[in-house]
């Protein structure tokens, strides 16, 4: 049996953002490799109207957990949802509870974190800085804690261009900036936080990069690591390949490609998309959680969970690849047909912008218009193109990350951990995973029914053909145009007309001779 396996059995785990994208996929990788672990202790709020039990229930029953339904039938019986809200002081959590997970937790992976790029500096620092530390002072009271597992993000320092697996400290100190945000107030926040992010794109990275300093400065007498994923992508093969039920990372550039909305990016073709599939960034996550446990290195150790430095995948190659599937795989009610085009020159961008977005949503809304309709391309193009926009810091740039220490991890496995927990990116087949991506969006994103492929593929063959129809059409009246007013449009077009006509009748006449 594999030792990481058999070491998670009989362990009580604690997880946070357990609801989240990464926190599924690594419950359910623990209870499928380790199905006699004594109880997994997840940290949740009610949300949407739905209560915890409901949460539970709700994810427990997901396409992901399928297997696990099978291999570990009393799943439920193993995960103790506790009522915790990461935002507020003492978390929410009950007397009882807190007194349970300190006397039980084995083991903490910390995955909750808001991941999103436009969060005031407030709210980011609050949950990702000052939630962590507070975890980490509950850790310090847990008389049976093995290891605490933070997971952060490869992009946590990406003003640098390399990046080392160690902490780059920020100017100002994380307890300096916890502090000012207790006082300030939010107009204040509002007006330094630039001065604070520096030369960092939004306040995810500055927070995600305090969190970590807290993490060493406050985990010193802790057996501690930190996970860095770069731009995590559905799963590769486990439990099955193509799962992804969030929007973030690139999920959205791909609906909004697949949809016909957008087919400009700004992205240098040469450059890397750095993506690493979910159950990679788990597995390594339980191989740390393992190796941090039992050989308790001496130093906290940070492991990059990165793709760009052994297996590149190109830009270019993603823009092939992904037009290919999703004429193959097209998801339902496209606008226009997928193609894309990368750019990072501000001219190129404009151009395309003008030509391939802009004129295509006026034109749509002057039909919706003629035909009684409602306008309402131009609206929805502005927000897709907003939103895009907020992750073209990412798209434009390329970053190298050392693997030192995954590599160590890697060698320190048994062939059979190497299998079991695999997260060595260097066999997988980007072009397979991209069709697995288009996929896993449309089935367990969209929820879109795989039975009416034949039919948008028709609908794509009419988009086509309207499409060709237009340009020529246009390119037709654009010659008429050209032709009623310039004397030397005028003589081009009799010279090629004239071209043409000789060249058929030489066509003709050589034909005949043959004959
Ligand atoms: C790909 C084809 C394009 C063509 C290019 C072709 C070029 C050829 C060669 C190139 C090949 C293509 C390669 C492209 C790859 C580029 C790679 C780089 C991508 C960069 C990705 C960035 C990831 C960086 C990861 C960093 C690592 C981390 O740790 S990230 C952690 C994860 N966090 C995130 O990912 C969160 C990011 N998101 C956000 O923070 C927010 O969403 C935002 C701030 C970016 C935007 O917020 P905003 O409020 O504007 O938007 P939002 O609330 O999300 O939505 C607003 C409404 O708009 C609707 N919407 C959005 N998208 C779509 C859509 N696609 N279709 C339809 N509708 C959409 C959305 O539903 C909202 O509607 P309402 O709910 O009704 O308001
Ligand atoms: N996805 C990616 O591309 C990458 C992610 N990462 C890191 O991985 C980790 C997990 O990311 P991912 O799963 O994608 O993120 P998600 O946004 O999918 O999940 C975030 C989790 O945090 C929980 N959470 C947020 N706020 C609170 C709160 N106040 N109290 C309790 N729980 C809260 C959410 O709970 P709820 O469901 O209630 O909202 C959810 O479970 C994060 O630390 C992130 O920085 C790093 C690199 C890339």
């Amino acid at each position: 049996m594999s030792t990481i396996a058999a070491y998670y059995n009989n362990k009580s785990i604690l997880i946070t953002g357990a609801t989240g994208f990464l926190g599924k996929v690594l419950m359910e990788k623990l209870f499928r490799s380790s199905p006699d672990l004594k109880v997994i202790y997840i940290l949740v709020r009610p949300k949407s109207g739905q209560t915890l039990q409901q949460r539970v229930f709700h994810i427990l029953n997901c396409e992901l957990f399928k297997e696990v339904r099978e291999i570990c039938p009393n799943v439920q019986e193993k995960i103790r949802a506790i009522y915790a809200d990461l935002s507020q002081d003492d978390f929410a959590i009950s007397k009882e509870d807190m007194e349970e997970l300190l006397s039980c937790t084995n083991i903490i992976f910390h995955c909750a974190a808001t991941v999103r790029f436009d969060e005031p500096l407030r709210s980011a620092v609050q949950l990702n800085v000052v939630a962590t530390q507070k975890l980490l002072l509950m850790a310090g009271q847990m008389p049976k804690l093995e290891a605490f597992i933070h997971l952060s993000t490869a992009f946590s320092n990406c003003y640098r261009k390399h990046i080392d697996e160690v902490i780059y400290p920020c100017p100002v100190e994380p307890k300096k900036i916890i502090h000012s945000m207790e006082w300030l107030d939010d107009a204040i926040i509002d007006e330094i936080t630039p001065k604070l992010i520096g030369d960092r794109p939004n306040t995810y990275t500055y927070s995600k990069a305090l969190g970590e300093m807290v993490v060493q400065q406050e985990g010193e007498k802790l057996n501690i690591a930190i996970v860095r994923p770069s731009i995590v992508g559905p799963t590769w093969q486990e439990p099955f390949p193509g799962w992804i039920d969030t929007m973030n990372g690139i999920s959205k550039i791909i609906i909004a490609a697949g949809k016909g909305l957008l087919q400009l990016q700004a992205v240098e073709p040469t450059n890397v998309v750095d993506l690493i599939p979910a159950d990679t960034v788990i597995n390594l996550t339980l191989a740390v959680g393992w190796y941090t446990a039992v050989h308790r290195p001496k130093t906290m150790l940070i492991y990059h969970s990165t793709s760009g430095h052994i297996n590149p995948f190109y830009c270019k190659e993603m823009g092939l690849q992904l037009t290919a599937t999703l004429e193959k795989i097209p998801l339902e009610k496209p606008f226009r047909r997928p193609y894309t085009i990368g750019t990072t020159s501000t001219i190129s961008k404009q151009y395309w912008n003008t030509v391939s977005h802009h004129a295509y949503a006026i034109i749509y809304d002057f039909y919706l218009i003629l035909t009684g309709r409602k306008p309402r391309m131009t609206k929805l193009l502005n927000r897709i193109l907003k939103t895009i926009s907020k992750l073209e810091y990412f798209s434009s740039q390329s970053w190298e990350w050392t693997t030192y220490n995954t590599e160590m991890l890697m060698s320190q496995l048994s062939p059979e951990d190497q299998r079991v927990f695999n997260f060595d990116v260097r066999h997988l087949n980007w072009s397979q995973y991209m069709e697995n991506y288009v996929l896993g969006i449309k089935k367990y994103l969209l929820k879109e029914d795989m039975a009416g492929i034949p039919e948008v593929k028709q609908h794509l063959r009419r988009l086509r053909n309207i499409y060709y129809f237009f340009n020529t059409t246009l390119f037709l009246i654009a010659c008429r145009l050209l032709i009623a007013r310039s004397q030397m449009a005028r003589n081009v077009w009799f010279f090629i007309v004239s071209f043409c006509y000789k060249f058929l009748s030489y066509f003709r006449a050589s034909r005949m001779l043959k004959a």
